[in-house]
């Protein structure tokens, strides 16, 4: 990528600068935009935390956490550049006058990009904060991480905190996965390829399948994971906006709110799962002690901190579906969890078969065509299709077999840097184009169609599936399926342990 000369310089700050996701994502990844050569050569980038720390120690520490997140050796050439950029300030975020300082450390007349890698229980704070020493105007941009809020109305709050300084325009909710590259081809491979345009809906696909599944636990994050269970953590952003992006009607051109729009009347149309239709339609699980990758691991109960009288839920599976024109009676079904066997997202189009057999036994006993979107790890799309098995007969029948086209990026981009999800965030926000972040009425959205099951399980006083770390979910999510004669796609990827 070349970068654009109307692209103008800005002060990036960091709030949360000693958090998780600031050493472990943000500065990794502003170092690799930086090796790009994709920083414009004036943005600053401002460390702010509560802790006291002169800007060496700073710099230091940043050195040192790109090393160890990025895996690869540093570039001295790329870091002098880096580190020239940074600065620190303390600022505790819930004292207002702590804001003069901070003052100190920007340029009014420059974009001001304020990245709020905090809890959410203080972007209000943060938002107050900036206002009372007056350095919001209208340049300013402000990102918001995931999740924002615990439910529709907690997230009503957040966003109404941020929206009394920023207008809509300047605020970029963050949902990483529409960063990463493989879920941004969802929208070029639908709609650039017409063999996939003009097959995409009820006449065509029998049902679609979005797994997301993750080998690691809760990585010691007890207290928040807990307070939001995989519901809350993965359906309700990641698994709903890749299920909005495939089930999306085309946007008249790629600007954020032509996509957005698309989005959200996918969300509207989700049919609602209460009370009436949650035992039919989802399966909640809970993992116990068992084997990933060959180690041992706790389960769910026994990690430290744990209430083991918890019943959150650490696996989702949902039978989706999409009262709309294009979707009538094709389910979406979803699933995602933790500690099960390997890391692996995909996104499944099973096509309907064929309406007329004039090939005999051959094509009877083999699957309808089927499209395979790998997300993660091993990024590529793979089709199924039948083919003509070669040869001579005497009979004048044709025997078929199932062959597979397949697009592997690693191959097909072996020389191409595949971006991390926060690299291509962390360059759009700098360059303002809201595009790949989620818009406010989205995020309700999903929330009222999640705070719906949410709400029919609690009601329900059932309690999450018991399932092994290590498998695949709970067994009755593979009924959910079975009883519709279908089953879980298994890929390649997904026998990988
Ligand atoms: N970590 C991740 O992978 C992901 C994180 N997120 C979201 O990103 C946000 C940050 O997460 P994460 O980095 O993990 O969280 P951490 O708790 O690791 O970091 C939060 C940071 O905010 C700082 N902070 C909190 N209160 C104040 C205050 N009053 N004044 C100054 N600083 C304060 C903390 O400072 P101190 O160290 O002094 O307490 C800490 O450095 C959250 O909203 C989270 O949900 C989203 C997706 C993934
Ligand atoms: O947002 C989150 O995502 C990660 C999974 O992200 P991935 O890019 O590694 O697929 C998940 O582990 C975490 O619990 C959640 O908060």
């Amino acid at each position: 990528m070349v970068l654009d000369t109307s692209y103008e310089p800005c002060d990036l700050v960091l709030f949360g600068t000693q958090g998780d996701l600031s050493r472990r994502k943000l500065l990794p990844s502003l170092y690799q935009l930086e090796k790009a050569e994709l920083i414009h050569a004036d943005t600053k980038i401002i460390g702010v935390a509560r802790q006291s720390m002169t800007l060496e120690d700073y710099v230091d520490e940043v050195r040192a956490n790109i090393i160890k997140f990025s895996g690869e050796e540093i570039c001295e050439k790329t870091w002098q550049q880096f580190s020239e950029r940074l600065d620190y300030v303390c600022v505790d975020m819930k004292d207002m006058n702590s804001y003069q300082t901070f003052k100190e450390h920007v340029d009014p007349s420059r974009i001001m990009v304020c990245y709020l890698a905090t809890p959410p229980a203080i972007y209000g704070d943060i938002c107050r904060g900036l206002n009372g020493c007056n350095i919001i105007d209208e340049s300013v941009r402000v990102v918001l991480e995931k999740p924002i809020g615990h439910d529709l109305e907690s997230s009503k709050v957040i966003n109404d905190q941020v929206a009394e300084f920023f207008e809509e325009r300047q605020i970029y909710r963050i949902d990483h996965y529409l960063g990463k590259e493989t879920v941004l081809n969802l929208i070029a491979l639908r709609f650039a390829n017409s063999i996939f345009a003009t097959n995409w809906d009820h006449n065509c696909i029998d049902h679609v399948q979005i797994s997301v599944a993750e080998s690691v636990g809760i990585e010691g994050r007890w207290g928040y994971f807990d307070d939001a269970g995989q519901m809350r953590d993965m359906v309700q952003n990641h698994l709903l906006q890749i299920l909005s992006l495939v089930a999306m009607e085309p946007p008249t051109t790629l600007d954020a709110d032509s996509i957005r729009d698309e989005k959200l009347k996918v969300l509207k149309a989700l049919r609602p799962i209460n009370a009436s239709n949650v035992a039919d339609t989802t399966v909640r699980g809970q993992y116990t002690s068992g084997f990933v990758k060959g180690n041992e691991v706790p389960g769910y109960l026994e990690e430290d901190d744990a209430n083991t009288q918890s019943q959150t839920e650490t696996f989702v599976a949902i039978k989706a579906e999409i009262d709309n024109w294009r979707w009538a009676g094709v389910p979406f079904y979803l699933r995602t969890g933790k500690r099960m066997p390997t890391k692996v997202s995909e996104v499944v189009i099973y096509f309907k078969r064929q309406p007329h057999n004039m090939f005999g036994d051959s094509f009877k006993s083999l699957p309808p065509n089927k499209l395979v979107i790998r997300l993660q790890p091993d990024e590529g799309v793979e089709i199924t299709v039948m083919n003509k098995v070669p040869g001579l007969t005497s009979s004048g029948s044709m025997d078929l077999q199932k062959s597979k086209l397949n697009l592997s990026f690693s191959e097909a981009f072996a020389d191409e840097h595949i971006p991390d999800a926060y690299e291509k965030l962390l360059l759009e926000v700098m360059l303002g184009n809201q595009a790949l972040f989620v818009r406010r009425d989205e995020v309700e959205q999903a929330w009222r169609w999640v705070d719906s099951i949410l709400e029919a399980w609690r009601s329900s006083s059932e309690p999450p599936e018991p399932y092994q770390a290590g498998t695949w979910g709970p067994v009755y999510s593979i009924g959910l399926l079975a009883r519709e004669n279908r089953s879980w796609y298994e890929s390649k990827q997904s026998k990988k342990k």
